[in-house]
């Protein structure tokens, strides 16, 4: 309160050469802010205001940019459009164009640079951790991660079961605190806790997916990234490098990460030179770390390498996967009529298979269910991102300057009545396992599946590499907590709407749920 009256106080007394110098500095801001901007856009038809060099529509876009996706896509279908938002125009497609950007190369549309702009990376990270420069990792990923899903699904299910019960600390049925069994959590950070140990027993093994200091720095790493890239993002361009020294969260994580990291190489190197080369192969480690050290053409025992590799797969991994979790989570605890429906098939198939990959497989409707949580709240509104290297042409005939920047519609393809029937706005939990038993759609009812109207992976060349493991974790945690727990909202309390931030689309920070023990029969 204090700080407030010293500033009324300040605006009271100040002069008019005052109030001028802060027009002028605002006014500058703006100026800047065209110029910079200007060469970014494209010739495709503006969503929005043009006015102030699209300034007053890019600053409403940050907390509203749905509203302009569902108008460019209602106004625009099949063709492009632009909105500008704080860091530049953006240019988004939909409909037949898809397969313009699905088929663009590297050299012509290109990832890293549209993530390392976004993020503002190359302020936030820093230009060694840029994003995809290493191919090695997106090839560790893809050669051994998605194939060892099922060998390490043990692990991650003991992690996913420990990780639940830790954070939730219920008492037993039965016991003397009977009657006051409902836990109040809040979802938000309860669910990050416990991605965040799934993927770090993943990333590195059991050494460090206990250790709260390092799962601390994993979880706060990729919170400041966003946060101080968007920042920096909204500054014109002179002033980026200047701010990011104040907002930059990688040093100091790169140097809190780093002894953890060379201890688990200089480990593992020991263990490697005890067992001899060949005994080596049967007793190394079945973890992210481990392919990154083996990867051909990485950067072998490197620690300092392998750090800045594992904090940027902790950037990519933990918060997509943990909002997607949460906004799981909110609809189940909203819908105890599906949950009874879910309880079944979950009861059912661990009862024939154990807690096991097979028994996960097989629960249809969980998954549909998730992905029909991951289809009308999706963590990204906009997806499939490039920036043009050079000057591009979509068959729409939108011309793409050298520099503009491009994104899928993602949120109004998802939720459209042409692609999903008349009732696309409606939660539907059984829409994809009512279509495969009905014979309809084959593996395009998977939650894995990109297609043209499922965009919530990406699509294309650079399609989420960790989908696979992200969406086993994700279903069996839920698998967990339908198995284990009851779960609701607060008395009066239903789902909370999530709040959009640039491309994101956040769930409830602030929201509880309840949990208890699942009295079983
Ligand atoms: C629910 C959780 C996740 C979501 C929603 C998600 C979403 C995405 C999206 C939309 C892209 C961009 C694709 C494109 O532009 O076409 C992407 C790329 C990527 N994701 Fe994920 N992701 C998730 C989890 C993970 C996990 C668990 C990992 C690692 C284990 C991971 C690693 C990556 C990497 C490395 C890339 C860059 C790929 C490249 O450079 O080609 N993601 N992800």
């Amino acid at each position: 309160m204090a700080s407030v009256r010293v500033a009324l106080v300040a605006l009271q007394s100040m002069t008019a050469q005052g109030w001028a110098s802060i027009g002028v500095f605002l006014g500058s801001i703006v100026v800047l802010y065209a110029l910079t901007n200007e060469r970014s856009k494209t010739n495709a038809p503006v969503v929005g205001s043009a006015w102030l060099g699209g300034y007053w529509t890019a600053v409403r876009a940050t907390v509203g940019l749905t509203g302009y996706l569902e108008e460019g896509y209602t106004k625009y279908k099949n063709t492009s459009f632009q909105v500008p938002a704080l860091r530049a125009w953006v240019t988004y497609i939909q409909g037949d164009l898809l397969t313009d950007l699905r088929k663009a190369k590297d050299d012509v549309l290109n990832f890293d640079e549209e993530m390392n702009h976004a993020a503002e990376l190359q302020y936030t990270i820093g230009t060694a951790m840029r994003f995809g420069r290493k191919a090695w990792h997106i090839d560790a990923l893809r050669k051994q991660l998605t194939p060892s899903l099922a060998g390490i699904f043990p692990s991650v299910l003991e992690e996913v079961q420990w990780g639940w019960e830790k954070e939730l600390k219920l008492p037993e049925l039965g016991t003397a605190e009977e009657g006051k069994e409902w836990k109040e959590v809040k979802a938000s950070d309860t669910v990050l806790r416990c991605v965040c140990r799934t993927v770090t027993r993943m990333f590195v093994g059991t050494t460090l997916c206990r250790n709260e200091g390092y799962l601390e720095i994993s979880r706060d790493f990729s919170g400041t990234v966003i946060t101080s890239g968007f920042m920096i993002g909204a500054c014109p361009g002179f002033m980026k490098s200047w701010v990011s020294e104040w907002l930059s969260p990688a040093p100091d994580a790169i140097a809190k990460f780093l002894p953890y990291t060379e201890a688990l190489v200089r480990v593992r190197e020991q263990l490697k030179e005890k067992y001899g080369e060949e005994e080596w192969e049967s007793h190394k480690p079945n973890d992210l770390l481990q392919w990154f050290i083996d990867a051909p053409g990485g950067p072998g025992p490197d620690a300092n390498a392998l750090n800045l590799t594992l904090l940027g797969m902790n950037f990519a991994a933990i918060h997509s996967s943990a909002m997607t979790m949460t906004h799981v989570l909110y609809n189940l605890a909203a819908s105890p009529e599906y949950t009874r429906e879910l309880r079944e098939e979950v009861d059912a198939c661990i009862q024939e298979k154990g807690w096991t990959r097979d028994a996960l497989d097989r629960m249809i409707k969980l998954e549909s269910f998730i992905k029909e949580s991951m289809r009308l709240t999706p963590i990204l509104v906009s997806s499939v991102g490039r920036r043009a290297l050079q000057p591009f042409t979509l068959s729409d005939g939108t011309t793409l300057p050298k520099g503009a920047h491009i994104y899928a519609n993602l949120w109004s393809t998802q939720r459209d009545p042409a692609l999903w029937g008349a009732d696309a706005e409606t939660f539907d939990p059984w829409r994809f396992s009512r279509a495969a038993a009905a014979g309809e759609g084959g593996a395009k009812n998977l939650f894995t599946t990109p297609t043209p109207e499922f965009l919530f992976w990406g699509y294309g060349e650079h399609i989420c590499p960790g989908r696979f493991f992200a969406a086993q974790s994700i279903k069996l945690a839920l698998a967990n907590i339908i198995g284990n727990y009851d779960v609701k909202f607060p008395e009066g309390k239903t789902k909370p709407a999530p709040s959009f931030f640039g491309n994101a689309c956040v769930p409830d920070q602030k929201a509880t749920v309840l949990f208890r023990r699942r009295e079983k029969a």
